[in-house]
């Protein structure tokens, strides 16, 4: 029998709902809070206000079991929880390419002044080596319980998609602690997850190992990315390169898709923040080829456009172009810093009308880019379309007959962002195909 902790999480985002549900699926008595009380109220009927698999199911079990509640209210949260969760956003700085940790600084300042006995908080939020440090300082100042509050570093690695999977059956768990009462209450709250491979460091060490693994799978794309580019040069295949290079254990597989590259919330700001953080520290030469990886990543999404503007013959201008994809990746409605939305917005400031398709995500796609053009189905985004591009690999658009689909546009012009698609049969039916990284 694992003891039930009594849990709060503080920011209920992609990060924050999920890690709430998951603690409550596997027994804890969890109590989620958000400063945004439309968020609070729809989570607290049981609806999820983002797009993840499986997770509305949890949702709505720790909900009617009573083991999952959310609040707006501080005080609620620091008398309820022996254990806090901070999964405040850590978007990039409107002002540099540095992290804006501020959301965390306001939680603390929030959450601190009713702390008025011991207990653990501990940061999920990816941040800039040296914040654990200083939120410690900051709550410790101004918590009544003074030092007998402990906190930890324990980042996060679970992709969207897959983030109850990911939550439920972690690679691994780092847990950056000061003392052994921190680590003692961070294995039991894990341990109904089973055998978890942990690693158990120190502050610093806990933030880094968050830092270097999104830098290190963002270099392995825009390392394919690079390859796709020369293949472009030597009319190579860098589809058959990876597939090449994959069988090589060392090398691995995973992280080797080339297309218009990586987006998100998460991948695009860390590595930038990454590369600040080491400049303020005077480490900047270790990671100066991560401004590499990113200015790959975003030249892939300029090729993408090079290819349609080819496709139909030189201009965009006046020409009707089918989006077929919105979200950053598959399964997610997170549009942040999402490569197919930047490709549509960049066509259609060249002129281009352009009608945009995703499964889930055109609702958050809307309010970001209000301007652009959408549609109802893939049909619907390519009715008289000069050229279509595939540039999310929802398995509704790779399943896509390309025959049933090429009667409704009015050229059969197709990129596939993605390398989803098979060329072979597109071709075959009457389609001009253009990927990124192929002849
Ligand atoms: N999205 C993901 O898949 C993953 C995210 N992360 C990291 O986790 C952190 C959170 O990311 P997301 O959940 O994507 O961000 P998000 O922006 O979706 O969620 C942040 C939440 O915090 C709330 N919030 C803002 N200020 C607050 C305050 N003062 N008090 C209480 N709540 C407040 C916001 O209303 C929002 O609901 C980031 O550091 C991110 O890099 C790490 C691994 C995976
Ligand atoms: O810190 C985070 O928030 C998370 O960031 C990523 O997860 P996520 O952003 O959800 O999605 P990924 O599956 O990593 O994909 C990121 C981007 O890279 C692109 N990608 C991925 C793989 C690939 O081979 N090629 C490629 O272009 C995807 O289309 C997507 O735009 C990491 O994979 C997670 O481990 C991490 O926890």
């Amino acid at each position: 029998m694992h003891t039930r902790n009594r849990i709060t999480v503080i920011g209920t985002g992609y990060l924050g709902i999920t890690h709430a549900a998951c603690m409550a699926e596997v027994g804890h008595e969890v109590l989620g809070l958000d400063i945004d009380a439309d968020k609070i109220r729809q989570l607290n009927h049981g609806e999820l206000p983002i797009h993840e698999n499986g997770l509305d199911e949890l949702l709505r079990r720790g909900v009617v079991s009573g083991r999952l509640r959310f609040t707006t209210s501080f005080q609620e949260a620091a008398e309820f929880g022996d254990v806090h969760f901070l999964c405040l956003g850590t978007p990039q700085r409107t002002d540099s390419s540095a992290a804006d940790t501020s959301q965390l600084d306001a939680a603390i300042d929030a959450l601190a002044p009713h702390l008025t006995r011991a207990c653990l908080v501990v940061g999920k939020s990816t941040v800039p080596v040296g914040t654990a440090e200083r939120l410690n300082r900051r709550l410790i100042e101004r918590a009544p319980a003074g030092d007998a509050i402990n906190l930890a570093w324990n980042p996060e690695f679970l992709r969207e998609g897959f983030a109850v999977k990911d939550t439920l059956s972690p690679d691994r768990i780092v847990l950056g602690v000061r003392t052994e009462s921190a680590e003692r209450t961070l294995r039991a709250i894990y341990a109904p997850l089973g055998d978890i491979p942990t690693v158990v460091t120190d502050f610093a060490t806990a933030e880094l190992v968050k830092a270097a693994a999104n830098s290190f799978l963002a270099t392995k794309i825009s390392y394919i990315n690079a390859m796709a580019e020369v293949c472009e040069a030597a009319q190579g295949d860098v589809v058959a390169l990876a597939e090449a290079l994959s069988y090589d254990g060392r090398i691995g597989g995973r992280f080797l898709n080339a297309g218009i590259g990586f987006g998100g919330g998460c991948l695009p700001k860390d590595i930038r923040a990454f590369t600040a953080r080491a400049e303020e520290l005077g480490a900047g030469r270790a990671l100066s080829f991560l401004r590499e990886v990113d200015e790959i990543n975003i030249r892939r999404r300029s090729r993408a456009v090079e290819l349609a503007r080819e496709l139909v013959g030189g201009s965009l201008a006046g020409r009707a172009v089918a989006v077929l994809g919105a979200a950053f990746k598959p399964d997610s409605d997170d549009i942040r810093d999402s490569p197919a939305l930047a490709i549509a917005n960049a066509i259609q400031e060249e002129g281009g009308l352009v009608s945009v398709y995703d499964p889930v995500a055109l609702d958050n796609a809307r309010k970001a880019y209000p301007t652009l053009g959408y549609a109802g189905s893939p049909t619907e985004a390519a009715q008289e379309a000069h050229v279509t591009l595939l540039l999310t690999e929802w398995s509704d658009f790779v399943e896509l007959d390309p025959e049933e689909f090429g009667s409704v546009v009015a050229d059969r012009n197709v990129v596939d962002g993605r390398n989803a698609l098979s060329p072979i049969a597109w071709r075959a039916a009457g389609w001009n195909y253009r990927a990124l990284g192929r002849p």
